[in-house]
């Protein structure tokens, strides 16, 4: 068992004890159901071999196929990929989704990839896994440093691969080849519409707009930015991998996103009133009403994490940015948590309406796409609110004990055990 995964495990733990859930049913989501590790081939550009580490977790199926990224960072190990499966175990039920939980990656630098070595490393990552990837059985998506053009790599491979065309075993492709429109803002808009939805239960009355910190500017943190600013918010630091860019008054977005397209880095961003710094890791010390945390995990690991903080709210983007050492500081200083379960679940929501669509063959509107990502976040938020009310949990306690009935309530049905509650 890894440090990481037994780590995370603890806050299913907590909310298993404070809802007196049975133990042979927690017991099962202790540990994943399957995990397979490949070593890839990559021929780089000037002929070189190298072997990649990559591996595919299908953690539990309890509620549909297995869900979940594919990651490509020099990061990435066994460990952490059991634990984002995990993660996502209790996020597709928190989104009341027919899914379980899965995730997959290849320990690789994808800065250092050209563009043809990053398509032999998706495509390498198919035939290693190809035979647990199946649109009933385990569906990928994107994660870090993966988009539309790696799923659509992926499927073309899986195609040659399984000697038929099923574009329905992966998400997040682009819209010409089945993709659904709003898969890849989604993450983004969908963080936007948990931190309206919970505004209150963070201490933030009425609806004026909230200074907001955010690190991390991939995918889910820009179109959380775009998100913010249209509803009247103020982005006033975002941090990349380059560094931090900050305004008193808030930063334009959208110059910012077009900098960063054009020169890579949002360190490049100039004008009045901007400030740079390659320190991205100050971004946690600024000074706002809520901090984003929109990049990778660990960035809030202990008690001396915490005492940078100058928010007086998170909001979890990224997958486990915050370790669970971290969780009784944070209660201690009254920072509360929209935790990365509820907060980053809009992706495979819109995962599960592009499955939807290519089950049936009949596409989707975009107001149909968008109102399906409201009501979900919306229907999310409000279960773990409801718990919260009637248990005094914290935020994210109640949302890993709304995952937690509703896959209990599923394994009971299938009758594998008498009951789900002890009392
Ligand atoms: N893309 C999606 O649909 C979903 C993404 N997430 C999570 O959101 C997080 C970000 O994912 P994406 O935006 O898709 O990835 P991405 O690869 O598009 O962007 C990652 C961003 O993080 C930045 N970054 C890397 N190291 C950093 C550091 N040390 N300090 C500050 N910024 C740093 C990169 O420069 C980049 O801007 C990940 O934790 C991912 O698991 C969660 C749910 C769905
Ligand atoms: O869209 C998906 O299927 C998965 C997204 C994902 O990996 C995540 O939510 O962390």
């Amino acid at each position: 068992m890894g440090d990481m995964l037994s780590a995370a495990r603890t806050r299913m733990h907590r909310a298993a004890e404070n809802l007196d859930l049975t133990d042979e049913l927690v017991e099962r989501l202790d540990y994943p159901t399957e995990t397979l590790a490949a070593s890839i081939p990559l021929r780089r550009d000037d002929g070189s071999l190298t072997q990649l580490k990559a591996w595919r977790c299908r953690y539990d199926a309890t509620l549909g196929p297995t869900k979940g990224g594919i990651r490509f960072h020099e990061t990435v190990n066994q460990d952490e990929v059991q634990t984002l499966a995990f993660l996502m175990t209790m996020k597709c039920a928190l989104m009341g989704l027919p899914f379980g939980g899965g995730k997959g990656g290849v320990q690789v630098d994808s800065r250092e990839l050209s563009t043809m070595e990053t398509e032999r490393v998706a495509r390498g990552w198919v035939r290693a896994f190809a035979r647990i990837v199946s649109p009933n059985r385990d569906v990928p998506a994107p994660d870090v440093a993966t988009g539309e053009r790696e799923m659509a790599w992926m499927v073309d491979e899986y195609g040659h691969l399984s000697g038929s065309i099923e574009p329905n075993s992966f998400t997040g492709k682009p819209v010409a080849l089945g993709g659904i429109p709003g898969r890849t803002p989604a993450t983004g808009r969908g963080g936007m519409i948990a931190l309206e939805a919970v505004r209150d239960s963070l201490g933030f009355d009425g609806d004026g707009g909230l200074s907001i910190a955010l690190q991390g500017f991939g995918n889910a943190g820009t179109w959380f930015a775009k998100a913010a600013v249209e509803n009247g918010h103020t982005i006033v630091a975002v941090s990349d991998s380059s560094g931090l860019v900050r305004h008193k008054d808030g930063l334009d977005i959208d110059a910012l996103i077009e900098a960063k397209e054009k020169e890579g880095s949002v360190t490049s961003f100039s004008g009045d009133g901007v400030e740079t710094s390659d320190d991205g890791a100050a971004i946690i010390e600024q000074d706002c009403d809520v901090l984003v945390l929109a990049a990778l995990g660990g960035v809030i690991g202990d008690a001396d994490d915490v005492e940078k903080l100058a928010c007086k709210a998170i909001v979890e983007i990224a997958n486990r940015p915050i370790l669970p050492e971290a969780d009784e500081p944070l209660r201690d200083a009254g920072i509360d948590v929209v935790p990365d379960i509820l907060a980053n679940g809009g992706g495979v929501t819109i995962s599960h309406a592009e499955w939807v669509q290519g089950r049936t063959g009949l596409g989707w509107k975009d107001d149909e796409v968008a109102d399906y990502l409201e009501d979900k976040m919306q229907d999310a938020a409000q279960a773990v609110r409801d718990l919260m009310d009637q248990s005094g949990l914290d935020m994210r306690t109640a949302a890993y004990g709304v995952a937690l009935k509703r896959i209990c309530a599923a394994v009971s049905a299938a009758g594998t055990v008498e009951e789900f509650g002890k009392g």
